[in-house]
């Protein structure tokens, strides 16, 4: 039976009707249709959160292929704006950009998708499982967020070490769904998703560049978005032990585990969370960006500095 076969056979026995993945198949026939169209050979892959996809000016030897040009592949949604235009989301372009970073192959993501903008989950991760079929071995993850921890600063850095999928609560897992074993198990471990052996090597790199006054190492939770969080749920958050809060990531980086892809997760706080009840403070996406442009340099920094030691 073809991995099709088996998903519409696994759909109608269990009632499913809302699964919208792509099988082995056809995500290795998207894998080498990118690849028809490069030189680049990665290895490693990097996924560039909001206002960080400077990181592919750093790149040599540069490919580029749009989303919109790969089959399957989600393209920023946007919005209609009050002059009724239509407007990509800032700070999400959708280029997949290959080169060369300090002598090794790699393949860039620059803009992702998000769930708040009506994709399935199954959608969203689909460049990784492509990443993980061109013969990606190591992912980097990055994205904007905002700070739960009270010690935690505008403008930190900080390597995830743990993550808390809220969304996961009520299934909405990239991996709920047929299971192909040539991707990975039925019932992966998530307790280790996040690389000690990266962590340690960001953590020391971003001391001898001089960021440890802005380094930290926390926990990540994802939550669904496009409304930033209240009061109420900020203080949840804390409670529950996470350190910063966003609307992305966590997708990507169960499928790469999944599929045996070591992950390093670095995550921007651009904003703080809003704490008191009568607070004047609201968090917009501006001020992510604004953020983003301002530590952009030292993100760049490390990572590539990262990738130069591997
Ligand atoms: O792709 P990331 O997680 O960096 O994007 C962040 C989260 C929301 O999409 C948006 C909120 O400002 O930026
Ligand atoms: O405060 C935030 N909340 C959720 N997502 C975010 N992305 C950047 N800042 C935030």
């Amino acid at each position: 039976m073809a991995t099709s076969e088996v998903n519409v056979f696994c759909r109608q026995m269990s009632g499913m009707t809302s699964y919208e993945g792509y099988s082995y198949e056809d995500v290795s026939r998207i894998a080498k249709s990118v690849l028809d169209r490069v030189k680049c050979r990665p290895h490693i892959g990097i996924i560039c959160g909001s206002g960080l996809g400077g990181l592919a000016n750093m790149l040599e030897d540069k490919e580029v292929i749009l989303y919109e040009d790969i089959e399957g592949f989600p393209v920023s949604t946007g919005h209609i704006n009050l002059e009724h235009t239509w407007k990509p989301v800032p700070g999400h372009a959708g280029q997949l950009v290959f080169g060369w970073l300090h002598g090794k192959q790699v393949v860039l993501m620059k803009g992702r998708a998000h769930l708040y903008e009506g994709y399935d989950v199954h959608k969203i991760i689909l460049p990784v499982r492509v990443m993980k079929l061109m013969g990606v071995k190591m992912l980097f993850v990055t994205n904007a967020s905002g700070g739960i921890n009270p010690d935690y600063n505008v403008g930190d850095i900080m390597i995830i070490k743990d993550h808390f999928n809220m969304p996961g609560f009520a299934a909405v897992n990239p991996l709920v769904g047929p299971n192909d074993d040539r991707f990975g198990p039925r019932f992966p471990p998530a307790s280790q998703c996040y690389s000690l052996r990266l962590r340690k090597i960001v953590r020391s790199i971003g001391e001898k560049l001089g960021m440890s006054g802005y380094l930290r190492e926390g926990v990540y939770c994802f939550l669904g978005g496009p409304s930033f969080e209240t009061v109420t749920e900020c203080r949840f958050l804390k409670v529950a032990g996470v350190d910063a809060t966003g609307m992305s990531t966590v997708p990507e980086v169960l499928v790469a585990g999944h599929c045996g892809i070591e992950v390093c997760g670095i995550s921007l706080v651009t904003n703080k969370c809003v704490m008191e009840y009568d607070s004047k403070q609201v968090a917009n996406h501006e001020e992510v960006l604004e953020t983003g442009e301002k530590r952009a340099h030292d993100m760049q920094k490390l990572i590539s500095a990262v990738v130069g030691e591997l």
